[in-house]
């Protein structure tokens, strides 16, 4: 029998920094959305005759990049090998996972996040685990401190270095725009060239169920991860000015640490045709549709 998850990407639509801790995590403050898509990771019994418990297989467009790691090292084998060793004496059967890597790797929506989030998922429904939401909580954090937020793909704020978590379900529906410009961003890197003063906890309305006023209160906020990367990689702000000046962009911004910049739109129509049109001419990873699968 296979299964199969989708691991959406993650979209920080703010992103402040608000502090600093002893171990050199920064505290953060951000709104987090899942758009429409994601990689996809399939589950199948493993063949007879397979030494280890799971092995993983990744194909699809950013394979590649992936394919130069030790794949002992990929967050989906880690996340797995955590779960086993919750599960301590159960028996467990042998699997094989199968990763279609469609995201582009480091660039700010949390691919490998989401990865490790869809194979905890997956697993537990696979092996019939049972565990408490702290537990699994826990297991995530101690993946990445994106991995919690990724567990729900449904609109969240994130607080602390990830795992301060509430539901945000307020939100309009909203068409995104996602480009990307194929130079990977190295997440320590911009968070060691930040420069500025920490910055407040937004204030959010719990009301941003008009479009109207959910562009207004999130053109108050900002990426404070933003003017560091775009001083290590310039480039970043002519993607930005490549999206503002589409019709029928509302906001546009760069997602966690970055490359990767989002676009806002009313409809998910509007972004996909801003996809078109700006596939005629970048060659980069773009992609337009629905900003929130809620
Ligand atoms: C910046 C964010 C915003 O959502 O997104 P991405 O750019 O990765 O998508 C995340 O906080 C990234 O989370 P994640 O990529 O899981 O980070 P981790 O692997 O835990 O940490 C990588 C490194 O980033 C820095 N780091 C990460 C998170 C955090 N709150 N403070 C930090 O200072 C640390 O230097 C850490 O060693
Ligand atoms: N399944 C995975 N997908 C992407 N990156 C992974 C994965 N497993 C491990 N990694 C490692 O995590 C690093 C960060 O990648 P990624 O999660 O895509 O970044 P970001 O959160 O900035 O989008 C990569 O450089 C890669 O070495």
């Amino acid at each position: 029998m296979s299964m199969e998850e989708k691991a959406y990407a993650k979209i920080n639509l703010h992103l402040h920094v608000t502090g600093k801790r002893a171990d050199g995590y920064h505290l953060l403050d951000s709104l987090v959305v899942f758009p429409d898509v994601g990689d996809h990771l399939t589950i199948i019994p493993a063949e007879a005759g397979q030494v280890d418990l799971v092995t993983l297989q990744i194909v699809g467009p950013f394979s590649a990049s992936l394919h130069s790691e030790d794949l002992k090292n990929n967050l989906i084998i880690k996340a797995a090998y955590q779960l086993v060793a919750y599960a301590q004496d159960k028996k467990l059967s042998p699997v094989c996972l199968c990763l279609e890597k469609n995201l582009p790797v480091s660039s700010g929506i949390g691919g490998g996040s989401t990865d490790a989030a869809a194979t905890l998922r997956l697993l537990i429904r696979y092996w019939g685990l049972k565990i408490s939401s702290q537990d699994l909580a826990k297991i995530a954090l101690q993946l990445g401190a994106d991995v919690p937020v990724c567990l729900h793909p449904v609109s969240q704020r994130m607080e602390g270095i990830g795992e301060g978590l509430s539901f945000f379900p307020n939100l309009p529906d909203f068409g995104m725009l996602l480009v990307n410009h194929g130079e990977a961003v190295s997440t320590p890197d911009i968070f060691r060239n930040r420069k500025a003063d920490f910055s407040e906890r937004a204030i959010l309305g719990e009301n941003l169920n008009s479009f109207e006023e959910f562009i207004q209160q999130l053109s108050y906020l900002t990426n404070d991860l933003q003017p560091p990367a775009c001083l290590l990689n310039p480039k970043i702000t002519s993607v930005l000015q490549a999206i503002e000046g589409l019709p029928f962009c509302r906001l546009s911004r760069m997602s966690g640490s970055g490359a990767t910049c989002f676009g806002l739109f009313e409809t998910a129509e509007q972004a996909n045709e801003a996809a078109i049109l700006l596939k005629q001419r970048y060659p980069w990873w773009i992609w337009g549709g629905n900003g929130n699968v809620k």
